[in-house]
């Protein structure tokens, strides 16, 4: 019995966009998604209960940051993450290290696995294939991610097909060493970069070796946004039907909707709380920093559109008095409407895909935000 199955509910008439439901043993989620990020076993700032009130369906926490802290051995003891951060919902668990492989140059890859150095303590590590396997299998997401290279953008293309190959190799690892295949699902990683027949090897290793899910990896590594719809063009189609498509580290509100439109279910993406801790709040009408001066006496709520507890209670000049002041409660009130509006966009994506409607959405979206639709 596999430990999730994907339902294809419907495909929009106006694109490739397509309404779904994964489920899992801990529920279901309606796709297109987006996944609130919780690296340390906890979406910064925020309680279960909240995340529950925004409806947040399914949220991510990171291998190699638990691997490091506490140690995925404590988390296994506490009965698996759910039961550790008290989340019942379905949890994916990505590496969460791209940052430290892909950018660090102290990384050495070999053919067993990467070497490279702890980014707290500055020890050398190592991490296989198999070593991902065993971290994620102690650390009890519903959804795991095969270990793979995310080469930096750009690479040689030489390079790239030396990685995808190596990828490809390590995915076959990763599903000898996967303890857990009927109630954890290992997603496959595709990758290849920008190169058209290097996706589509990438694509064809991993679906001969039928992964319950796919994620498309390099991508949201510093390429231009018509790269990456480019990429997914033609990457997206080649991906099985019946199987959750995730494209990672993705979650600008107007990448989320390029993806919809180009087939993919699930996105993740640190953004939201990110910047939201830096007083930065994302709304219907764009960007808006408010810890700005402009905001001093602003009484209005931070999106006059948003129905979320902080546009209910609170005015932008408290806010901003909050952040400037360095109260945490400040960045609660950012990290919750953040969350909000990404998770408030994908629901109306999906109800743009249920009417076949979901290219006039973007149309309308991207002119009442500002972004210069092409
Ligand atoms: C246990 C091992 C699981 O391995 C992985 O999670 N691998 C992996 N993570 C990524 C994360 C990304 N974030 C962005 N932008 C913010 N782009 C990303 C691309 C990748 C990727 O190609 N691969
Ligand atoms: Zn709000």
């Amino acid at each position: 019995m596999a430990a999730i199955t994907y339902e294809l509910i419907k495909t929009c008439k106006q694109s490739g966009a397509r309404l779904g439901k994964i489920h899992t043993p801990h529920g279901s989620i309606d796709t297109p998604i987006f996944m609130p990020v919780g690296t340390l076993a906890t979406v910064k700032t925020l309680s279960p209960d909240e995340l529950d009130e925004m409806a947040a369906q399914v949220i991510l926490s990171n291998t190699y940051h638990l691997w490091l802290r506490p140690g995925e051995d404590i988390v296994q003891e506490a009965g698996g993450l759910h039961s550790f951060m008290n989340w019942d919902k379905p949890i994916l668990t990505d590496s969460g290290g791209y940052q430290v492989f892909s950018l660090s140059d102290l990384r050495n890859i070999k053919e067993e696995g990467v070497h490279f150095r702890n980014h707290i303590s500055g020890e050398k590590l190592f991490l296989s294939p198999e070593k991902a396997m065993t971290i994620q299998n102690a650390l009890g997401p519903d959804m795991m991610m095969a270990f793979d290279e995310c080469p930096p953008y750009p690479a040689e293309e030489e390079y790239m097909k030396a990685s995808v190959e190596r990828t490809s190799r390590w995915a076959e690892r990763c599903l000898e060493a996967h303890q857990r295949p009927s109630d954890q699902a290992l997603f496959g990683i595709v990758q290849g970069g920008e190169y058209e027949y290097l996706r589509k090897q990438s694509a064809n290793d991993l679906i001969s070796l039928d992964f319950p899910g796919y994620a498309i990896g390099g991508l949201s590594v510093g390429e231009p946004k018509d790269v990456m719809n480019h990429v997914l063009d033609f990457t997206t189609p080649l991906l099985p039907k019946d199987k959750p498509r995730y494209l990672m580290g993705v979650g600008s509100a107007d990448s989320l909707i390029d993806g919809a439109i180009r087939g993919v279910d699930m996105f993740d993406c640190v953004l939201p709380t990110r910047i939201a801790r830096n007083g930065a709040c994302m709304t219907s009408n764009g960007r808006l920093v408010v810890r700005n001066a402009a905001y001093a006496r602003d009484f209005k709520p931070i999106d006059e559109n948003c129905n979320c507890y902080t546009c209910r209670n609170y005015s932008r000049a408290y806010i901003r008095h909050l952040v400037k002041s360095n109260e945490t409660f400040g960045f609660r009130l950012t990290s919750y409407h953040n969350l909000y509006f990404l998770l408030n966009l994908m629901k109306q994506v999906r109800e743009a895909i249920l009417e076949d409607r979901l290219l006039d959405f973007r149309e309308a979206f991207f002119e009442q935000y500002g972004f210069n639709s092409p």
